[in-house]
């Protein structure tokens, strides 16, 4: 069979019978998922606080648990994507995003930083032109699915403003700490598809990452995919558990918390048998001309400054310019206070 190289469509990924070349990713025996889980935390549990601050400090990632977020409106927002990804190639391509940073339709964002292709097609719910696309997708049910992207938003942004509270509460200080707290920026919703993959050892769904704001909210449908790296162990698949969804630790929160939290490095795998949704809503950053720096109540003399002030635009640059290597970047070299 004539292996095919190029004229891949993302809108068609999950109707091929082989891995194109421009698809296949090498991989090595630290590529192997071990048998460990990321703490899974019950929001009602007496000693939250506790347990969410070291879940932060240890892996960057956990699930949580009774977290009040309705199922119903889970369901809705999986199934609007699966109709999304269900549409023909052409069809998509009518809500391709006009540039990657804004809504629309198209690939992973971070698809210039690797050598091979992701086994992923998206659709970015950044600012209000999403609904613009909608009516080109829904001409008929397009108020009904707006409303419950709104829906999702309102409650996502208020669950991650009560998880930012409490993990700061473990670090000992408070949103007011954060001079921009007040004019905290929307949060981006990512529809994620990962169609089946005739070869998924050789494919990648999405490759290794942080994600860049506070934190993300991360509904994985009930098929695994999403894998945590921990640096003393490597590869660890989270696995779903039925009604709790997933947090990830962004690089802001990293920043903030003068490297006492971790941002999580992540990614996702495919599979052979079933497609699969991850609905991902990337939370929390100030505007793009706000210095962003360690809390000064967490350093101090004994505890200077790791990170230098930066703007968040600047930061964001520099995250698309050097991409995993971002930290360094901005580390001081010597700190002192
Ligand atoms: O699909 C997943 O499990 C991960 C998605 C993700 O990391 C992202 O959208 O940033
Ligand atoms: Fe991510």
């Amino acid at each position: 069979m004539p292996s095919i190289t190029e004229d891949v469509s993302i809108g068609n990924l999950g109707s091929l019978q082989t891995l194109p070349d421009s698809f296949t990713w090498k991989f090595t025996s630290s590529d192997s998922a071990v048998e460990e889980s990321v703490p899974v935390i019950d929001l009602f549990d007496p000693n939250v606080i506790t347990l969410l601050g070291d879940a932060c400090k240890t892996w960057g990632a956990f699930q949580i648990s009774n977290h009040g977020i309705p199922q119903k409106l889970i369901d809705d927002v999986e199934s609007l994507s699966k109709t999304l990804f269900d549409m023909s190639s052409e069809r998509k391509l009518e809500a391709a995003s006009s540039d990657k940073g804004v809504s629309g339709y198209g690939e992973p964002r971070m698809t210039p930083f690797f050598e091979k292709k992701m086994w992923c097609e998206g659709f970015t719910i950044a600012d209000a032109s999403y609904a613009d696309h909608f009516l080109t997708l829904w001409p008929h049910d397009y108020t009904k699915y707006c409303g419950i992207i709104e829906e999702y938003k309102g409650e996502m942004e208020k669950l991650a403003s009560r998880l930012l509270s409490w993990i700061l509460s473990s670090l000992g200080v408070t949103v007011e700490d954060i001079e921009w707290a007040q004019n905290m920026s929307r949060g981006v919703i990512r529809l994620n598809h990962y169609p089946v993959c005739p070869e998924p050892e050789r494919a990648m769904g999405l490759g290794a990452h942080t994600d860049s704001t506070i934190l993300t909210i991360l509904h994985q449908s009930n098929m695994g995919g999403l894998q945590v790296f921990r640096e003393e162990t490597g590869w660890v698949t989270v696995e779903p558990v039925p009604g709790a969804l997933v947090i990830n630790i962004g690089d802001l929160f990293h920043i903030l918390s003068n490297g006492k939290i971790m941002s999580v490095v992540h990614r996702a795998r495919v599979n052979q048998t079933r497609s699969r949704i991850s609905i991902a809503y990337l939370w929390g950053g100030p505007a793009g001309d706000v210095e962003i720096k360690p809390i000064s109540k967490i350093v101090g003399p004994v505890e200077p400054a790791i990170y230098r002030p930066v703007t968040w635009n600047e930061y964001l640059r520099i995250k698309y310019e050097v991409f995993e290597k971002s930290f360094d970047a901005i580390r001081v070299v010597n700190p002192t206070n």
